[in-house]
């Protein structure tokens, strides 16, 4: 298990890094999101060896690194993949995998594995990105190290090619058995790979728990607003039940037990419905995303709320409609910000 306490890192007197508290169980993947900047690379970097810590411990069982205590890189059994893909171009992909390797029959198994028999005796300068970074990730695999460091190993790729290797990388990662760490800015890719997600913002983390959990009951503002289209509306919050002007709906307090609040409401936990009568709002702008559209809606209260509605509903900015909320899950409250 890979575990990690109260990690800072400084570049100067610069501290970037905060107390950073995590573990890692076997197989797992833990998606870290975040602004620019906010210190994500820095973290990989850290727990490769790559450059110092100020403060904290990292632990694999096998070594632990500490301030004093340095681990170099070769030493800590870990697996790193990269958005340039680092491979030496003038070697086969086969060679590639393979260097420095003891048993290259672990390499024909990710070769398999990823989809890379075609390619084995080509040169990385004649594969696409998506080719490049299967051999990559079957180089780092092929290694068996004990943890996997993913820096952003999509963003050189086109949008398709991205959804169909972030599940091939999942799977991969889950067949090796390994945990990983895998950072990334998009919020989407998170969400629906990871099986815990760590929200940073300035080097601290927000939040760290299930994508499910984060999006739903995230512990701030921030996180809210981070992981998704959040609206918020004001609310009084009583006995498990937040009262507004479009619905009363279950609540769950994040920092409240009661009281005056604001709502965190997701595009699909408001219904939008054009009619003749009964309208509470003017739709203000509308995005086609595809199989459905986003709207944003002016209510009367003078509150801005999105609602998703599917394509076929054909709304135009300017149009009145009628929004309430509708859900069986709690919605999460935050106490009211004056
Ligand atoms: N070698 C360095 N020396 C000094 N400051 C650095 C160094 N590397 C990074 N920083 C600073 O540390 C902070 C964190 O950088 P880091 O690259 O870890 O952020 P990030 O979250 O990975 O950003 P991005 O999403 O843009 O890749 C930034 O303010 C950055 O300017």
């Amino acid at each position: 298990m890979l575990s990690v306490s109260q990690l800072s890192i400084d570049y100067g007197t610069n501290r970037v890094v905060s107390e950073l508290n995590l573990s890692l169980e076997k197989s797992e993947i833990l998606m870290l999101v975040g602004p620019t900047g906010c210190g994500k690379s820095t973290i990989l970097q850290a727990l490769a060896g790559l450059i110092p810590i100020t403060e904290g411990e990292i632990n694999l069982g096998k070594w632990r690194a500490t301030p004093k205590l340095t681990v170099p890189p070769e030493k800590r059994s870990v697996g790193m993949v990269f958005q340039d893909f680092a491979l030496f171009p003038h070697l086969t992909v086969e060679q590639n995998i393979c260097f420095r390797l003891k048993d290259t029959a672990v390499a024909d198994h990710w070769i398999t594995l990823l989809g890379l028999e075609a390619f084995r005796n080509k040169k990385p300068s004649t594969l696409s990105g998506g080719q490049k970074q299967r051999v990559a990730l079957a180089r780092t695999l092929a290694h068996q190290p004990d943890f996997v460091l993913l820096d952003e190993p999509l963003s050189n790729l086109d949008a398709a090619l991205k959804d169909m290797l972030r599940w091939d990388i999942r799977n991969a990662l889950k067949k090796a058995g390994v945990p990983a760490i895998w950072v990334t800015h998009d919020q989407e890719e998170a969400l629906s790979i990871g099986d815990r997600v760590g929200i940073l913002q300035a080097g601290k983390i927000q939040q760290l728990d299930t994508p499910e959990h984060c999006f739903s009951m995230p512990s701030n503002r921030f996180v809210a607003r981070f992981l998704g289209e959040a609206s918020f509306i004001q609310g009084q919050f009583n006995q498990g039940i937040a009262r507004t002007d479009i619905g009363n709906v279950p609540a769950h307090g994040v920092d409240c037990e009661h009281g005056d609040v604001d709502v965190l409401l997701r595009p699909d936990d408001v219904v939008l419905v054009q009619g003749e009568t009964g309208n509470n709002g003017v739709v203000v702008w509308v995005r086609f995303e595809g199989g459905s559209r986003l709207c944003a809606v002016e209510l009367d209260c003078k509150t801005q709320v999105t609602s998703r509605v599917s394509h076929e509903v054909v709304v135009n900015p300017g149009d009145k409609v009628h929004v309430s909320l509708s859900t069986s899950h709690p919605l999460a409250v935050y106490k009211r910000e004056q």
